[in-house]
C-alpha cells in the first residue's frame, strides 16, 4: 500500500486554501463594487416611480388636492388603477407637466391679482346655501324622540339606496362628511361659482372622471343632445358627446346656429374662464366611456334605448331625442364601444336654488338675413346703459367680462345667460353652455366684442389680468395648454390644438387693442373696481 508523502499534502492544503481564500476576496470586491455603483447611480428621471427620493420641486398644492383613495375607487368602470393614478396626479396638478419645468400656470395663480383680498366680507347671505343650523336644546324626551326618527329615516334611506349601486355614507353637518359635489354646491357665493383654491374642486372633477356611473338619462332644456349622469355619492353631470373629429372646423358655410356643439370646447372653456380669473363656468372634465356598459346597458331612459344601432362599420351608436341633431343622419357612436365626452359639475337643483334666465341685448337675431338692433345703431349700448339691470351695478362688467371670454373662444351663441334668483341683481353670471365655442382658429369674430367696443367699458381687475396674460412670460396660449393637459382627456389628444392656442394670443391683443381704442375717445373706459390698489 502506497503511503501519502504528509509534506505534500499539506502543501496542497495550503494552495486550496489560497485559492479559496482569493477566490472570497474576488467576490468581496465584486459585491463592494456593484453596492458603490448602485449608491452612486443617480435615478435615470425623475418620475420613475421606483425612485422613493422625494421631489423638492413638486407642485405645492399636489399633497393638498389628493383625493383619498375610497371604497367605490374599485367599483370603476374602464381604467386600470395605473391608468387612475396617472389621471389622478394630472387631476391634482401632480403631472409631469408641472414637475422639472417652470409651471407659467403656478406663477399666474400665485400673482397678487389672482390672490385679491375680497372687496367685502361675504355675509350669510352672500352664500347660496347653507346647512340648516342645529335646533335650540329641547328637553331629553324630544331629543330622544329626534334620534329614534333620524335613525327611522337613515335606515329607510340607506336600504333604498343600496340596492341602485348608491353609497351609504351619511353625511353631518361635518364638511369632511361632504361628497366634493356637496362642497361645490355649497362653496357657491354670490361673486363667484368656486374658489379656485378649494381643494374639493380637483376630488370633484377626479370623481367624475373616474367613479361608475349609476344613470344616464336625457337631459331637458337646449336644443342638442345631452344626458344627465349619475354618481353613487348622488353627485350629477351633464354629458356631452364628441360629435366630430375634435379638430374639424366649422364648416364656413354653417351659420353658428347650425353648429355641433363640441365636447371639447365645454372642457376648455371652463379652464379658459379659470384662467381669466372669473370663475363662472362649472367644473368639466373629459371622460372616455363605454357607450354600452356605461349608458345602453343602465339608462332607463325608453325614449333613449330605443335609438341605439350597430353602425355598417360594427361601431356602438345612438341619437336619442332632441330638437337638434337627434337623428339617425347624426348618431353619436363609439370606437366601437369607448366614447369622448365632457362632464359638467351640475349646479344645486332649481327646487333649492331658482336661477333666472336673461337675454343678452347683445342676442344674435338667429336668422340667415335679418339684422339684430345691436348691429344697426352704433349707439345701442347708450340705450342699454339706461335700462335695468344695466343701469345700475356691476351687471354691464359682468357682461363685458363674459363678452371677452366669448371673443377669445369666439362663442356666438350667447343668446342668454343666468344668474341665481337668490342674489338679485347684485351677483355673478353664470357662464353656462359653452359648446359651441372654439369652431374656427384661423378666423376671428370681431361682431363678438360689440359690447366692448360700443360701451367701452371693463374692470380694472379683467383688463389687468388680460395684460398679465398678454406677457411672454405669462402667455395665455401657454397657461392654457397647461391647464388643459390636467384634463385626462389630454392623454388621447391635446384638448386644444396649437392653432386654437395660438388664436387665444391673437384674440387677446385683439381685446386689448379694443381697449387702446376705446382709451382714444374716452376717459372712463376703466371701471376701478380695486380701489387704487396697485398689484405691480
Ligand atoms: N352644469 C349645469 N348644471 C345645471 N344646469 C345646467 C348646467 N349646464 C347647463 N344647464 C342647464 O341646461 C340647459 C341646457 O344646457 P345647454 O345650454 O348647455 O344646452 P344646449 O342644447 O347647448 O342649449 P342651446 O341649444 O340653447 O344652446 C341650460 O340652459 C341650463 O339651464
Ligand atoms: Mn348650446
Amino acid at each position: 500500500m502506497k503511503r501519502q508523502n504528509p509534506a505534500l499534502s499539506t502543501r496542497s492544503i495550503c494552495l486550496a486554501l489560497a485559492g479559496l481564500s482569493l477566490a472570497l476576496h474576488l467576490l468581496l470586491a465584486f459585491f463592494c463594487l456593484s453596492v458603490l455603483q448602485n449608491v452612486c447611480v443617480l435615478p435615470t428621471s425623475s418620475s420613475s416611480s421606483s425612485s422613493s427620493i422625494p421631489r423638492a420641486d413638486t407642485h405645492p398644492s399636489a399633497s393638498s388636492h389628493e383625493a383619498a383613495p375610497t371604497p367605490q375607487d374599485e367599483n370603476r368602470g374602464g381604467m386600470s388603477h395605473r391608468e387612475d393614478k396617472e389621471t389622478e396626479k394630472k387631476l391634482t396638478g401632480a403631472g409631469g407637466v408641472n414637475q422639472r419645468t417652470h409651471s407659467k400656470l403656478d406663477a399666474l395663480f400665485k400673482h397678487l391679482l389672482y390672490n385679491l383680498p375680497p372687496a367685502t366680507v361675504l355675509q350669510e347671505d352672500d352664500w347660496l346655501l347653507r346647512l340648516k343650523r342645529d335646533e335650540e336644546p329641547r328637553d331629553t324626551e324630544s331629543k330622544e324622540e329626534e334620534r329614534e326618527s333620524t335613525v327611522t329615516d337613515d335606515s329607510q334611506w340607506q336600504s333604498a339606496s343600496q340596492d341602485k349601486g348608491y353609497d351609504k355614507d351619511i353625511w353631518t353637518s361635518n364638511t369632511e362628511t361632504h361628497p366634493p359635489w356637496l362642497q361645490f354646491h355649497l362653496g357657491i357665493s354670490r361673486w363667484q361659482l368656486y374658489d379656485r383654491k378649494d381643494p374639493s374642486l380637483a376630488q370633484l372633477t377626479h370623481y367624475m372622471a373616474t367613479q361608475r356611473i349609476l344613470g344616464a338619462v336625457q337631459k331637458a332644456g337646449g336644443t342638442q343632445l345631452k344626458l344627465l349622469i349619475s354618481f353613487p355619492n348622488y353627485g350629477q353631470a351633464l354629458l356631452k358627446p364628441i360629435r366630430q373629429s375634435r379638430d374639424a372646423e366649422t364648416d364656413v358655410n354653417l351659420y353658428y346656429f347650425s353648429d355641433f356643439e363640441r365636447h371639447n370646447a365645454e372642457i376648455a372653456a371652463f379652464h379658459l374662464d379659470r384662467v381669466l380669473g372669473f370663475n363662472r363656468i362649472p367644473p368639466v372634465v373629459g371622460r372616455l366611456i363605454n357607450i354600452t356598459t356605461e349608458i345602453r346597458e343602465i339608462t332607463t331612459d325608453q325614449r333613449l334605448s330605443r335609438t341605439f344601432f350597430t353602425s355598417p362599420a360594427g361601431n356602438i351608436c345612438f341619437y336619442g331625442q332632441c330638437e337638434y341633431y337627434c337623428s339617425t343622419e347624426h348618431p353619436v357612436c363609439g370606437q366601437p364601444h369607448m366614447l369622448e365626452v365632457s362632464l359638467a359639475a351640475m349646479l344645486p337643483d332649481l327646487s333649492l336654488a331658482p336661477r333666472r334666465s336673461w337675454r343678452s341685448p347683445w342676442r344674435r337675431s338667429y336668422s340667415r338675413t335679418k339684422l339684430a338692433q345691436w348691429e344697426k345703431d352704433p349707439s345701442f349700448c347708450d340705450r342699454v346703459k339706461q335700462t335695468s339691470p344695466y343701469s345700475a351695478g356691476s351687471r354691464l362688467l359682468d357682461l363685458i367680462d363674459l363678452v371677452v371670454l366669448d371673443f377669445l373662444m369666439s362663442n356666438m351663441d350667447r343668446h342668454h345667460y343666468e344668474t341665481f334668483e337668490k342674489f338679485g341683481n347684485e351677483t355673478f353670471l353664470l357662464h353656462l353652455d359653452n359648446g359651441r365655442a372654439f369652431g374656427r382658429h384661423s378666423q376671428d369674430e370681431p361682431s363678438i366684442l360689440a359690447p366692448l367696443q360700443q360701451c367701452c367699458r371693463m374692470r380694472r381687475s379683467t383688463y389687468l389680468r388680460l395684460h398679465l396674460l398678454s406677457r411672454p412670460d405669462l402667455r395665455l396660449s401657454d397657461v392654457m395648454r397647461e391647464s388643459l393637459a390636467q384634463d385626462p382627456l389630454s392623454d388621447v389628444a391635446p384638448l386644444l390644438s396649437e392653432p386654437h392656442l395660438a388664436a387665444l394670443d391673437r384674440r387677446l391683443a385683439a381685446v386689448l387693442q379694443a381697449v387702446r381704442t376705446c382709451q382714444e375717445r374716452r376717459s372712463d373706459v376703466i371701471y376701478d373696481d380695486l380701489k387704487g390698489f396697485d398689484p405691480d
